[in-house]
């Protein structure tokens, strides 16, 4: 039997469809909610998720204003521009496209944005509090894979989830959220002897390897639950996940595609942390 299609595409318009009649009870209240997406460079894959991205937020009634540099910015006036995006009473969430060029150093940009408005969920201070399960934003990619379990009424309670990845944005978070919901979680990466004998022990498998159709049948377990982040070209330049698709229809249960299974959620989530950030800025307003 072939496995279930995880489609992220109409779970991530179905959750936008929901902040779209949130954006507009806010309306009536007098707040737009504001994102400000900033991209450093020419990077054509990265130029396109910004576009996306600001799309996303018109379509909902949201505004989004685009901050674009030539890559020879200085991370100084990176920052400085963080400092006043900061204080902008419009804007909501900041969001840095990444990666960033090489004379600027990440952490650094991340640490000035104001974890209030830390869309992303990359800051150190949302990060410690997603670790211990206080409110935080939580990173988009992982909290949409979070979402399309739920919806799909996967419990990750008991179950064994193997997470092949170990990135700060990606990796670690999941399986941070994953033991939350009293999964048990093994972390994989690109260390690990006898991948495949971890792998096969999983009943949710999440890989973020970036290898183009690595994950085939003879990695996985009957029934397994199977989430794709990768993002590679194939052979032929087509746009593939780090798992081979149609060879592990017959063993899994379910399986993210790629396009149309995580990606798109990516962007949902985002929308819905800018939306629950501007809706804390009125909640705090009307208390003071
Ligand atoms: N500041 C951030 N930078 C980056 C993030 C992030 O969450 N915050 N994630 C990625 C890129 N990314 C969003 O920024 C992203 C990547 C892919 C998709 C997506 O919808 N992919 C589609 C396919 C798109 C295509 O055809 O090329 C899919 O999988 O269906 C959305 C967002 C790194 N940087």
């Amino acid at each position: 039997m072939a496995a279930k299609l995880i489609d992220g595409k109409a779970v991530s318009q179905k959750i936008k469809m929901q902040v779209k009649t949130r954006v507009e009870k806010l309306a009536q209240q007098g707040i737009v909610p504001g994102l400000a997406v900033v991209l450093v460079g020419e990077d054509s894959a990265s130029l396109t998720y910004v576009k996306n991205k600001k799309k996303t937020c018109e379509a909902l009634g949201m505004r989004s204003d685009l901050h674009q540099f030539p890559d020879t910015l200085t991370e100084q006036e990176l920052l400085a521009k963080i400092d006043e995006l900061n204080s902008d009473p419009g804007i909501h969430g900041i969001l840095v496209q990444l990666p960033l060029p090489q004379q600027i150093d990440e952490f650094k940009v991340i640490t000035a944005i104001s974890p209030e408005k830390d869309v992303d969920g990359f800051h150190p201070i949302s990060v410690g509090n997603m670790m211990i399960g206080k409110d935080a934003f939580l990173p988009c990619t992982p909290h949409g894979i979070m979402e399309l379990l739920a919806h799909y009424g996967i419990d990750p309670a008991g179950k064994h989830a193997v997470v092949i990845g170990r990135s700060n944005i990606v990796g670690k978070p999941i399986g941070q959220l994953l033991l939350q919901k009293d999964a048990t979680v093994t972390y994989c990466h690109s260390k690990t002897k006898d991948l495949a004998n971890f792998t096969a022990q999983a009943d949710i498998l999440i890989a973020a390897i970036g290898r183009a159709k690595f994950i085939d049948r003879t990695f996985i377990k009957p029934g397994a639950v199977i989430i794709d982040v990768g993002m590679n070209r194939d052979e032929n330049g087509k746009l593939c996940g780090d798992v081979d698709f149609e060879d592990v229809q017959e063993t899994a249960s379910f399986v993210t595609p790629v396009p149309g299974g995580v990606g798109p959620m990516t962007i949902a989530m985002l929308m819905e942390n800018t939306l629950e950030s501007a809706e804390k800025g009125l909640a705090k307003t009307k208390q003071a």
